[in-house]
């Protein structure tokens, strides 16, 4: 296989069925800074149907954060249109939380204290239900009164991801979240994520430069060029959960990813 020969496609995963959530419409997005214009996106379009689990993947600083944050409403994109709903996203939502790779938990609250934070307008009955519903959820009962700094890294992740979720939201925006994380810890935090997402189906953006990352979470992995990004690939992920990260079909796949990359035989 050639560095530039499209992966197969395969058939529609069954979250493509689903209605369209956000759609990407030939957008561009440039920066101008001290009199030097940085063309970042390029004409990218993209449909992301509800409950889907995708992932934005390429090289580092190739404009995965950009794309990300256009979508989530925190940049106007130079041109073209980014709907949410069939609404043009204008700006942030609380409906949408985004998660960030540096960890977004308050240290002065517990753990209790951070899942609640976003549930003030709730009466004090179902704001406790929804604590302890989120805590059971991510795995961190016995640790309720707990601060940050007493938890490990994989903790405070899911203590974030639980804090996201307790709000409710209709998407999440993911950037990089596991990171800063050790490589066992970010099997785990996959692990819990995809466990997470069966349970609730939230429609999901993930942003990656980890090919393996990619390949074991989404449903779809929107593989992007170098600066100024634009849509090399979409990959449909045929693989049902829990996937097999040996079987022929998970390695063709990346492997697949490695050579659109160009990564082939870098190692
Ligand atoms: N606000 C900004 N002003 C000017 N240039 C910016 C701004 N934000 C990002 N850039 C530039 O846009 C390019 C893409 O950055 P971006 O953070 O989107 O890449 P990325 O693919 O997410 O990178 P990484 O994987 O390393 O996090 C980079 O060259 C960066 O310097």
């Amino acid at each position: 296989m050639s560095s530039t020969m499209p992966i197969a496609a395969t058939a529609n995963s069954p979250a493509q069925a689903a209605p369209v959530k956000l759609s990407v419409d030939h957008v561009n997005m440039t920066f101008n800074r001290d009199g030097k214009t940085t063309p970042v996106l390029e004409d990218i379009n993209l449909q992301v149907h509800e409950g889907e689990f995708i992932c934005l993947l390429g090289p580092s600083g190739c404009g995965k954060s950009t794309l990300l944050n256009t979508m989530a409403g925190f940049l106007s994109p130079t041109s073209g249109a980014i709907r949410i709903d069939g609404e043009p996203v204008t700006g942030p939502d609380p409906r949408r939380i985004f998660v960030f790779q540096e960890r977004g938990v308050f240290p002065w609250l517990t753990v209790e204290g951070n899942i609640g934070f976003g549930l003030f307008k709730l009466p004090e009955a179902e704001r406790k239900q929804r604590i302890a519903h989120y805590i059971k959820m991510v795995g961190l009962g016995g640790f309720e009164q707990s601060y940050p700094n007493e938890l490990s890294g994989g903790m405070k992740q899911r203590l974030e991801v639980a804090r996201a979720l307790a709000v409710n939201p209709d998407m999440l925006f993911l950037d990089e979240p596991f990171g800063a994380l050790d490589s066992i810890t970010r099997l785990i935090m996959r692990g819990e994520l995809l466990r997470i997402w069966q349970a609730e189906r939230k429609t999901i953006i993930f942003v990656t430069h980890d090919i393996d990352e990619a390949v074991q979470l989404a449903d779809r992995v929107v593989v992007l060029n170098q600066r100024p990004a634009s849509i090399q690939q979409i990959v449909n992920i045929d693989i049902p959960h829990p996937r097999d990260l040996s079987s022929p079909r998970y390695l063709e796949l990346r492997d697949g990813i490695f050579h659109q990359i160009g990564l082939a035989h870098h190692v």
